[in-house]
């Protein structure tokens, strides 16, 4: 017989233990003096020795990209009230579209 034992990070992540009033938005969770989540608690890379190795370049191209669509652009959701769902990460039913305006454009 064999034994299969499934985790998912969304069980540690909605952990009000680790994480108080874990559905609030609330990036300043992730700051202060060192002060971060609890090592292995907020883990949407893995961890250990199997952790994604694609991690610091996820991030880093993530960074670059809201830098720049929140500096050059005003945007709001086509469907601001879009469901998600988790399947088996967190998806927007609709595809998220949003509607850009760049901030440096004149109408002539
Ligand atoms: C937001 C983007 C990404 C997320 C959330 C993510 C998440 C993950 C997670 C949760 C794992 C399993 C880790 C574990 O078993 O502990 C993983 C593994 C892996 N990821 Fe990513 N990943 C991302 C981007 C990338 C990118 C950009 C690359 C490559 C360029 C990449 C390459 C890999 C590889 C090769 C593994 C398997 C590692 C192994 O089993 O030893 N990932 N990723």
């Amino acid at each position: 017989m064999k034994l299969h034992l499934h985790w998912n990070m969304y069980a540690t992540h909605k952990n009000p233990d680790y994480f108080p009033d874990p559905e609030k938005f609330d990036p300043s969770r992730f700051q202060g003096q060192g002060q971060g989540p609890a090592p292995y608690s907020y883990v949407p890379f893995g961890g250990g020795p199997r952790m994604c190795p694609g991690k610091e370049y996820a991030r880093f191209k993530i960074l670059v990209f809201m830098h720049n669509v929140v500096t050059r652009f005003k945007w709001e959701m086509v469907f601001p009230d879009e469901k998600m769902i988790m399947d088996p990460v967190l998806i927007p039913t609709k595809g998220l579209p949003i509607r850009l305006f760049p901030h440096n454009h004149h109408h002539d």
